[in-house]
């Protein structure tokens, strides 16, 4: 198969879709892999990194796109990329979907196969997805604790406090792969920390995991507007696969928090918990201010930290990505049930079907597709 890796062109995105190590086995499995030049740089990838593997180098994001059968990237295609899709392309990148109707509407238009990485399950794990959560989680809290400082807007408090000064308050909404790792770096930097959750079960884990270092909490709205009240800085980290995210934590729980607070909104890339979180940010700009809290709501955290980033996604991906070039996209999906629930977008029809209630799309299934 011919795979292309075109140029990420998001705000400060700087990641890329594959390592020099993943061309590596692309090419000695037979393959042909075009990457876009200087695609790599931010990751600290030279083109001769790339062409030592086997790849061939274009200049244009055009040709990358054109020559392609199957085009591996990492964030979403902005407006500019919608004019690349085509029936007899696969795309393998994050999504969001239901988060981005005009995408979902141009990749339906198309009649492209697109399928998002943060939709392939093994059972209830999201393994195309933990390493960025692992990596957002860790940077919300670090994130976090700079925003609270007053040259950042914030209260201008040490999460940490010091002896004879109180500790600063995290409230961490979502006990998952974000909200798991956005704890343990509020716990290291000795935070007071809350993790809310509805899942009774996933609550007595992080309670065996962190013991007495956390307070738990069952997620409601009663319990939510009290430790929104009392907190310092909120973490939005809560997940309904597929799904728009729910709004848990309303305008005037955002006005009851004490001016210089913060909010950090990961869940943001699914449309974000936080109700006045109502825009995405970027790397450039992360942060506004409103009702005296400031806001961070940034969709691709893990680009800051491309290096780390970049090969966490793509010792999870390739595995994936062999599948779809050795066997064909048909083939691969029919007997690969992860990637089957990684497909959102088949033959012009929205296939993973909370995508398709949250933008009111037709929903088939890929097996109906596949027939
Ligand atoms: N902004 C960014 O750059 C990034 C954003 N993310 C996003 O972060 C979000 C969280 O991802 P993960 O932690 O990997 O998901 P996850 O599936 O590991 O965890 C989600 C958790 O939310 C819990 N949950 C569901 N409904 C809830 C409710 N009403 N109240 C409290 N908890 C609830 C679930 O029980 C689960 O434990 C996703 O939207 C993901 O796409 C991930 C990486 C980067
Ligand atoms: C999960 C995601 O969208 C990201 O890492 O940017």
């Amino acid at each position: 198969m011919i795979i292309g890796i075109p140029k990420e062109i998001k705000n400060n995105e700087n990641r890329v879709g594959i390592t020099p190590a993943g061309v590596d086995q692309f090419v000695k499995a037979g393959h042909q892999v075009y990457v876009e030049k200087d695609a790599g740089l931010g990751s600290g990838f030279t083109n001769e990194d790339y062409q030592a593997a086997g790849a061939t180098m274009l200049d244009r994001a055009d040709d990358v796109w054109g020559k392609a059968e199957m085009v591996i990237k990492v964030k979403e295609p902005l407006a500019e990329e919608y004019p690349y899709f085509r029936r007899d392309l696969v795309l393998f990148t994050y999504l969001h979907l239901a988060a981005e109707p005009s995408l979902t509407k141009a990749l339906v238009d198309s009649g492209i196969t697109a399928i998002a990485y943060e939709t392939v399950a093994v059972g209830r794990s999201l393994p195309l997805l933990t390493p960025m959560s692992e990596v957002a989680g860790r940077m919300a809290s670090q994130i976090g604790a700079q925003c609270l400082e007053k040259p950042k807007g914030g209260k201008g408090i040490l999460l940490g406090g010091i002896p004879g000064v109180k500790r600063g308050k995290v409230t961490v909404i979502g006990g998952g792969v974000v909200g798991t790792n956005a704890a343990k770096i509020a716990i290291g930097l000795g935070a007071d920390v809350t993790i809310m959750d509805v899942s009774a079960d996933r609550l007595r884990e992080l309670d065996d995991i962190f013991g007495n270092t956390v307070h738990t909490l069952m997620s409601n709205p009663v319990n939510i507007a009290d430790a929104v009240a009392d907190s310092d800085l909120v973490v939005g980290a809560v997940l309904i696969p597929g799904a728009r995210a729910p709004k848990l934590v309303t305008e005037d729980m955002i006005k009851s928090m004490r001016d210089g607070s913060v909010v950090v909104d990961v869940a943001i890339d699914q449309g974000g918990i936080i109700e006045t979180c109502d825009h995405i940010t970027t790397h450039d700009n992360p942060t506004y201010v409103k009702h005296g809290v400031v806001h961070y709501a940034v969709a691709n955290m893990p680009g800051a930290v491309p290096r780390t980033s970049t090969v966490g996604l793509t010792n999870v991906t390739i595995p994936y990505a062999l599948q779809l070039a050795d066997k064909g996209v048909a083939e691969a999906v029919a007997g690969n049930a992860s990637l089957k629930s990684g497909v959102n977008v088949m033959d012009g029809y929205v296939t993973y079907e909370a995508v398709a209630r949250d933008l009111s799309y037709e929903y088939k299934t890929v097996d109906e597709l596949l027939e």
